[in-house]
C-alpha cells in the first residue's frame, strides 16, 4: 500500500482513505485521533468498526451517496459522527468526505476534526444558560436594563412580585413612572454618572397596586462602543421589610417605652435642631420644663404601678395641649419637656396655664375602702424663650431649669417664666419672673 504524501502528515485535521468499506491510509492526525500507537491498529480495519453503533447506518447511507457518479469528486457535507477509539472512548468528529479515485481506483477520502472538546464545552454552555434561566426566574431581585434615556429595554420576571407588573408592561416605559418621588430618581442617576455605578442604593417605588414599598439599586452604566453612556443595567430588590425594621428601631430608640413620647436623646436632638432653625429664622421658640409634684409620694402611697400610671395620664395631658408642631418628651423619671416652636412668650404662658389647669383635673386615685381623698396630679413648670442673647440651646434649658425650680420653691402646682436674659444683663433678675396664677 502506498503511503499518503508526506505533507499530509503535516495536517492538523485526520485524513483516512477507505477502499471496499476498509481503511487503507490514515495520516498521524489520524491515528491521535483514534488513539492508535500504530497504522496497523487502523489499517485494514472495517471503516465501521470505529464508528458508534448507532451512528453506522448514518456513515453507510452517506457513504453510499458519495459513490453516486453525480457526487463523484464533491465534498460531501460534513456531519458529526461519534467516533470510538482504539481505546474505546468515544470522540465527537466532524467528519467531511470525497469520493475519488485513489491509486486508480475508487475511494473515499474522508477527513475529521475532534469537535469533543467543543462538543463538551456546548453542553457545558448549554447547561449553564439553562441554570442561568432557572435562576434568572427564580431569583427574588430584578434584572433590568435601559436605554440612555432611561427607557426600560428589558426586565426580568421578578416585576410580577416585586411590582404586580409583567415585565412586558414595564418594557418601553421610562422609570420615572414607577418612582414617587422624582428626587430619588435623580439622586440615583446623579450617582450612576459620578461613580459608573450604585451599590445598595435606596428609593422607593410605587407597584401597581398603588402601595409604595422600598427599593434598594445595584446597577452599573452601560457604554457604546465609542464611550458614550448607552443606559444602566442591574438589579433592585424589595427591602420594605427589612426598612420596615429599621423604622421600628430607630422609633424604639427615640421613644420613651412607658409614655411614647420622645426620650432624653429624641429630645435634645431635636431641640437642638428646632433652636438653630429660630435663630436662623429668628423666630420664637419656647422651652417648657415640667416637673410632677410630690411624685415619690405619690409612688409610696399607691405604688409604683399606680406611678407609672399618673406618668401616662400626663403624657395624655401634654400631648392634648400642644399642636402638632410642638415636641413633648420624657427627660427622665417625673420631669418632662416641651419646645414650642413659632411661640411667643405670652402664648408660652398660655400653655403652661393651660397644662396646670388640665392637670388639676385629672383625678387618679379612687380606691375602693381608701380613707384618703381622691387626689389630682399637679406639676410645675418653668418655661424660659428663646432670647437673641442665647448662642447655645443649654442656656435656654438652664432658665427653664432654673424657673422651674422657683415654680417649686414658690409652692408647686404653677408655672413660672424666665426672665429675658438681655434685661437681666441690665441689672433686673431672677425676681422679674413671670409666675402662673397660685390655684
Ligand atoms: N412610678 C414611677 N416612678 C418613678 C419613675 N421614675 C422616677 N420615679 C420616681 O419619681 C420620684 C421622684 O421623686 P423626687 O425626685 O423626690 O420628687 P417629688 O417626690 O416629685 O418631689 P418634687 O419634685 O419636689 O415635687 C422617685 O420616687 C422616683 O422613684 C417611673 O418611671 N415610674
Amino acid at each position: 500500500m502506498d503511503p499518503l504524501p508526506a505533507e499530509l502528515d503535516l495536517l492538523p485535521m485526520a485524513v483516512m482513505v477507505v477502499r471496499d468499506g476498509l481503511v487503507r491510509q490514515v495520516n498521524r492526525a489520524c491515528l491521535r485521533l483514534l488513539e492508535a500507537d500504530v497504522a496497523q491498529q487502523v489499517l485494514g480495519q472495517s471503516v465501521e468498526r470505529f464508528l458508534h453503533p448507532q451512528d453506522a447506518d448514518l456513515a453507510r447511507q452517506r457513504r453510499e451517496e458519495s459513490a453516486r457518479p453525480e457526487h463523484f469528486g464533491l465534498p460531501m457535507q460534513s456531519t458529526a459522527f461519534r467516533v470510538q477509539t482504539c481505546q474505546g472512548r468515544i470522540r465527537i468528529v466532524l467528519v467531511s468526505s470525497v469520493a475519488t479515485v485513489w491509486q486508480g481506483a475508487p475511494a473515499v477520502v474522508i477527513n475529521g476534526v475532534d469537535m469533543t472538546h467543543l462538543d463538551e464545552l456546548q453542553h457545558q454552555l448549554r447547561e449553564s444558560e439553562h441554570n442561568f434561566r432557572r435562576l434568572f426566574e427564580k431569583m427574588q431581585d430584578v434584572y433590568y436594563r435601559t436605554d440612555a434615556q432611561g427607557v426600560v429595554q428589558h426586565v426580568g420576571p421578578g416585576v410580577i412580585r416585586v411590582l404586580g407588573y409583567q415585565p412586558h408592561e414595564i418594557e418601553g416605559r421610562t422609570a420615572e413612572s414607577y418612582y414617587p418621588q422624582s428626587a430619588d430618581r435623580d439622586a440615583f442617576k446623579a450617582a450612576i454618572m459620578a461613580h459608573g455605578e450604585v451599590s445598595d442604593f435606596p428609593g422607593q417605588m410605587v407597584r401597581r397596586d398603588g402601595r409604595v414599598i422600598d427599593i434598594s439599586i445595584s446597577s452599573h452604566a452601560l457604554y457604546d462602543h465609542n464611550g458614550a453612556f448607552a443606559g444602566v443595567e442591574g438589579i433592585y430588590r424589595d427591602v420594605t421589610q427589612r426598612k420596615n425594621l429599621e423604622r421600628e428601631l430607630q422609633r424604639l430608640a427615640r421613644t420613651d417605652p412607658l409614655t411614647g413620647l420622645s426620650n432624653r436623646r429624641a429630645l435634645l436632638e431635636l431641640g437642638e435642631s428646632l433652636f438653630l432653625a429660630s435663630r436662623q429664622r429668628n423666630s420664637p421658640l419656647a422651652l417648657l420644663m415640667l416637673d410632677l409634684d410630690h411624685f415619690k409620694s405619690i409612688n409610696d402611697r399607691f405604688g409604683h404601678l399606680e406611678g407609672d400610671r399618673a406618668l401616662v395620664a400626663l403624657a395624655q395631658v401634654l400631648r392634648s395641649e400642644l399642636r402638632a408642631s410642638d415636641v413633648v418628651g420624657r427627660l427622665g423619671g417625673e420631669e418632662f419637656a416641651m419646645i414650642l416652636p413659632d411661640t411667643q412668650p405670652e402664648e408660652a404662658a398660655q400653655v403652661a396655664e393651660r397644662i396646670v389647669q388640665q392637670l388639676r383635673r385629672t383625678v387618679l386615685w379612687v380606691r375602693d375602702g381608701d380613707s384618703a381623698p381622691p387626689r389630682a396630679l399637679t406639676a410645675s413648670i418653668g418655661l424660659a424663650n428663646r432670647s437673641a442673647a442665647d448662642e447655645h440651646p443649654q442656656q435656654l434649658l438652664e432658665r427653664a431649669d432654673r424657673a422651674l425650680y422657683q415654680a417649686k420653691q414658690a409652692g408647686r402646682d404653677r408655672w413660672v417664666q424666665a426672665p429675658d436674659p438681655r434685661p437681666a444683663a441690665q441689672g433686673a433678675d431672677a425676681a422679674s419672673a413671670t409666675a402662673g396664677p397660685r390655684p
